[in-house]
């Protein structure tokens, strides 16, 4: 993919979110990684449902600002990206979005972990097991940011994930995937497994 296939993939993607009210605002950040290590990620208070091609910024394998236009901050939560990237050397891509269910299901336990009901949809986030009992790792919202970033390397490092996502308590839902398409599937997945959660609770299942 030239760089250009990669920001329109990203720009499609945010616009997709934002008419699902998942990217609000300026709420969430996507990030594609490169093949030399470097990776794109949207440029921080950007609107994310009118993005262009000069709103993202391109951080180098070290961390650092490679490519950016001028005056423009990376995304405020680059750090999650890049433990994500640094744990998950197979993941390209990185997407964390902010929806109405993800604040509510975040809600419904107290301790980090959130079970989820067995559903097929599971199948689509890699869980192949006959009546799966899965979980999602919950992660305190800290103001900062680097601190979600450390919280989430001690623990994966200890115990992975079972599922390619993550989910910040009050804030929103981090998933990561081998592809834009795959990252983009897996945020509708489980954002369609959020709504289930919230429905359920409210017809009292
Ligand atoms: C109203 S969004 C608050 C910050 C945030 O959580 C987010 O996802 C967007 O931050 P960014 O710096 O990436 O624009
Ligand atoms: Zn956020």
């Amino acid at each position: 993919m030239t760089n250009d296939k990669y920001l329109t993939e990203l720009i499609a993607t945010a616009r997709h979110f934002y008419h699902q009210g998942w990217m609000v605002g300026t709420a969430g950040n996507l990030s594609v990684r490169l093949p030399d290590g470097s990776f794109w990620i949207t440029a921080s208070g950007r609107s994310k449902g009118e993005l262009c091609k000069s709103d993202f910024v391109r951080i180098s394998p070290q961390g650092k600002v490679e490519q950016s236009s001028p005056g423009l901050k990376p995304s405020a939560e680059t750090a999650i990206h890049q433990v994500i990237y640094r744990l998950f050397p197979e993941a390209t891509s990185c997407y964390h979005v902010h929806s109405v269910e993800a604040n509510l299901v975040s809600r419904f336990v107290q301790g980090d972990c959130l079970p989820l009901p067995p559903l097929e949809m599971l199948k689509g986030l890699g869980v192949w097991e006959e009546n799966p009992k899965c979980t999602l790792p919950i992660f305190a919202n800290h103001l900062q940011v680097a601190r979600i970033a450390t919280e989430i390397e001690e623990r994966f490092t200890k115990t992975p994930p079972e599922i390619p996502a993550l989910l910040i308590r009050d804030h929103g839902i981090t998933v990561w995937a081998t592809s834009p398409e795959t990252a983009r599937n897996y945020i509708e997945l489980v954002e369609y497994i959020f709504r289930y959660l919230v429905a359920a609770r409210c017809a009292g299942i």
